[in-house]
């Protein structure tokens, strides 16, 4: 079991002339785990992907691929041979059918589980890859990523494109490589195949790291949302009680989420005249939201 992390960075920075693009990143994956990384749009994701692949040399700081430093050409290259990559934007020799695409990669670094992937996601294999669908080319992309077996999948929000059953399949493809004790690091914009599937979530924003947590901690700590509508009109802060993280005022009322303190908020709310009250499980859309959100602009 023991061995370095399969992802690990330390103070890793990347600037794009003055545009940053991360800053000060540390982070280590667990061997076996699913972590998801979110952010917005222009957050960082891609440039700490590109930096692990050694697309990008970073600006400061290390990054080590299953004990090896990205930024040494030779460690790179022997740990890219147990690395699967999912780009963002898949693209093939237009050309060539799926077959050779595999046949390719196949010669480069194996293709053991060529044929289980090709069952769980088939694609028109003889076909040239110019004439696929955009899901076809992203299933025949998983299965050049994965075909090798790869102890360490890093992907760049793999579900984009995938039908739900598709996507649902890729879930639990994850799942059933967790339970061999492989590493799968992906980034996503969607929260909610974030919570089905991963067991940590690094939340980035504006190049930095601002949130490291499992999701149980995550929904546990602010998992619980209240709407509440008053017949007064307080402030929002007004209905701020301990272990709220975030007040907000809707058409439908004040929107609270907040880690399950009861009682101090009917305390609080018995200085009002309360119309109607709602309390149900927040989503992680409840609950990163106002990390997304709020901090200092860039
Ligand atoms: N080649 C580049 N030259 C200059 N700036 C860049 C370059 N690539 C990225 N950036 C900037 O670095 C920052 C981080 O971008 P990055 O692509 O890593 O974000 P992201 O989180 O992957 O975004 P998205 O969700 O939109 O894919 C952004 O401000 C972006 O404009």
């Amino acid at each position: 079991m023991a061995g370095p992390p399969p992802i690990e960075t330390a103070a890793l920075t990347k600037y794009y002339g003055d545009v940053r693009g991360v800053e000060d990143l540390t982070l280590a994956i667990e061997r076996g785990e699913i972590f998801g990384f979110l952010g917005p749009n222009g957050a960082g994701k891609s440039t700490l992907i590109r930096i692990l692949l050694g697309f990008l040399r970073p600006t400061g700081g290390d990054a080590y691929l299953l004990g090896r430093d990205v930024t040494d050409r030779g460690e790179l290259r022997e740990a890219k041979r147990r690395v699967g990559y999912l780009p963002s934007d898949v693209t093939f020799y237009e050309r060539a059918t799926g077959r050779e695409v595999l046949a390719y990669f196949g010669r480069l670094r194996g293709d053991d589980r060529r044929e289980e992937l090709l069952e769980r996601f088939p694609v028109p294999i003889d076909r040239p890859v110019d004439a696929y669908s955009s899901g076809n080319r992203q299933k025949l992309a998983i299965v050049a990523a994965f075909m090798h077996d790869p102890d360490l999948a890093i992907m760049d929000e793999p579900t984009a494109g995938l039908d739900p059953l598709v996507q649902n399949e890729f879930y639990e493809f994850l799942e059933a490589r967790r339970g061999r004790g492989k590493t799968s690091f992906f980034s996503s914009h969607v929260l909610s195949e974030v919570r089905r599937v991963c067991d940590r979530v690094g939340i980035i924003r504006d190049g930095e790291l601002i949130a490291l947590d499992a999701i149980s901690d995550v929904l546990a700590e602010s998992g619980t949302v209240v709407t509440v509508s008053l017949a007064e009109s307080p402030p929002p802060s007004a209905l701020e009680t301990p272990g709220t993280t975030s007040v907000e005022r809707t058409p439908e009322g004040y929107h609270l989420v907040f880690s399950r303190e009861f009682d101090a908020l009917i305390d609080r709310l018995d200085e009002y005249t309360v119309l109607d009250l709602e309390v149900r499980e927040a989503s992680l859309e409840d609950v990163f939201m106002h990390f997304y959100e709020g901090g200092e602009p860039a």
